[in-house]
Parts: C-alpha cells; sequence; structure tokens
C-alpha cells in the first residue's frame, strides 16, 4: 500500500481531489466508484472548484456508489444518492444518467444487489474506486464478520455504524436498520483503491489497517491483498504509528 502522509482534512482533501482529477484526465471514460460520508465532502468541494476552475470534465464519467440505505428515497435528504446528488452531481457536468447508486426503496433488494453487481461488470468494472473507513474498520457498509468473497448485499448496521452515523440524522434511532452495499469481492475488483483517513477517531482503525491481521473481523485490512491501493492519512488518524 501506497501510504501518503498529509498534516490535516484540508489537506488530504486536496490531494485526493488531485489524485482523482489526474484520472479523470487520463481517461475521460474512466468508472469511478464513490463513497459518501464525512470524509470525502472535502474531496468533493475541490473538485467542484476544480471544475469551475479549470474545466475538468466528467461529461463522459461512470460512477457508481458503494452503498445506499434501506427504506430511503432518494429525495430524503439522508439518502446517499440524495447526498452524492447535493455533494457532487448537481455542480460538475456528469450525466446523471451515469450516476448509479443502488436504490434502497424498491420492492425486491435481493435483485436491486444482483443488478447492481452485473452493471458495474457490464461497464468494464471500476477503474478508481474511492473508500473512507469505519472506526471498526467497515468498507462500503461491509460490517466486521462480512465475507471477503462477498459481492452487492444486504446488510445489517452495527450499533457503532448506526451511532456514528446518527449525527447525519438527529438521532440513532432514526438511522436505517439495514443498507445495500458492494461487498468486499466487489471493491477488490476495482483496479486501483485510494483511501480517506482523517481524524483521531480513525487512528485505532488505521493501526489496524497497517499492523493488524487480515482477518474479516476487520474488513479494511482485505486492502492488504491489493496490489494498487493509495492511502491518504492525516497527522490525527496517523497518531505515533509507524507505516
Ligand atoms: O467518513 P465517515 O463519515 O467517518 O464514515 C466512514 C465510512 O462510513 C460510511 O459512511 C458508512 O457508514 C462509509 O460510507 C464511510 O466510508
Amino acid at each position: 500500500m501506497n501510504i501518503i502522509e498529509v498534516k490535516d482534512y484540508q489537506e488530504m482533501s486536496k490531494k485526493a481531489a488531485e489524485f482523482v482529477r489526474d484520472n479523470v484526465r487520463r481517461n475521460q471514460t474512466i468508472n469511478l466508484g464513490l463513497a459518501t460520508g464525512g470524509t470525502p465532502v472535502g474531496m468533493y468541494k475541490q473538485l467542484i472548484e476544480d471544475h469551475q476552475k479549470n474545466h475538468t470534465s466528467y461529461k463522459n464519467v461512470t460512477t457508481f456508489n458503494l452503498d445506499e440505505y434501506i427504506g430511503l428515497s432518494e429525495y430524503n435528504h439522508n439518502s446517499y444518492r440524495y447526498f452524492m446528488n447535493d455533494h457532487l452531481f448537481d455542480h460538475i457536468d456528469i450525466q446523471m444518467s451515469k450516476t448509479n447508486v443502488p436504490h434502497g426503496n424498491v420492492n425486491d433488494l435481493k435483485k436491486e444487489c444482483s443488478d447492481f453487481e452485473h452493471l458495474i461488470k457490464e461497464h468494464g468494472g471500476i477503474d478508481l474506486q474511492i473508500l473512507g473507513i469505519g472506526s471498526n474498520g467497515h468498507i462500503g457498509f461491509n460490517e466486521p464478520g462480512t465475507s471477503f468473497d462477498s459481492q452487492t448485499h444486504i446488510i445489517d448496521l452495527t450499533h457503532s455504524t448506526r451511532e456514528a452515523n446518527a449525527r447525519f440524522f438527529g438521532n440513532r434511532a432514526e438511522v436505517p436498520a439495514q443498507a445495500i452495499t458492494m461487498g468486499i469481492a466487489t471493491i477488490m475488483k476495482s483496479k486501483a483503491i485510494l483511501l480517506l483517513i482523517s481524524g483521531t477517531n480513525k487512528r485505532e482503525a488505521f493501526f489496524q489497517l497497517v499492523h493488524g491481521e487480515i482477518s474479516e473481523n476487520f474488513p479494511a485490512s482485505v486492502l492488504r491483498k491489493h496490489s494498487c491501493v493509495t492511502i491518504i492519512v492525516d497527522e490525527a488518524a496517523r497518531g505515533n504509528v509507524q507505516v
């Protein structure tokens, strides 16, 4: 894993945006895998700024999001479709028809999972996947114990994940109990991965990622088996961890 050490959230966001921008400029028909949560918000802001100033174009880019809450419609402000429109898609020249976020409010959720997996394959796979990490090591919404062989599937969210994400909802009771997420195997098939880690609450996760054992109990540890992972980590998350 290539680990880039930066000072703070601002610098992480800037470096991450440059990384994504360079990939988009090199390959204008790139398939990008995108993440939600608090971590990538600064990166998305920088990408919008770059688009406005330097006209980097997303016209022919296709995107696939990692996950979506079950039971929330695209108009719900806490859905990840709403998040993506609000934080990125509405502000760049991407074609909405080329943006793919799993649907969390359809009747046949199992079909939605297999259709999503199929759609990624049909497009030739993800070229660059952006990831954040949960403090329990989850990537996408793949909670500890998820099989490394998993494909897009339905997951029960853990208490700690619902607790962490309650900040967006007001209280934990309102956080959906389940989500659709790309599986670990889906993520591992991406040609390249960019993982962003920021803040003291991610310090233990960063330590585990670098020094812990590779185990389904800590989903992100699987990334050590991928041949093209870049991690951008800030001082707060890094602490004294030797890399
Ligand atoms: O960036 P945050 O808000 O700390 O969340 C970390 C991870 O948790 C999730 O939000 C899912 O809980 C992921 O989408 C994200 O990568």
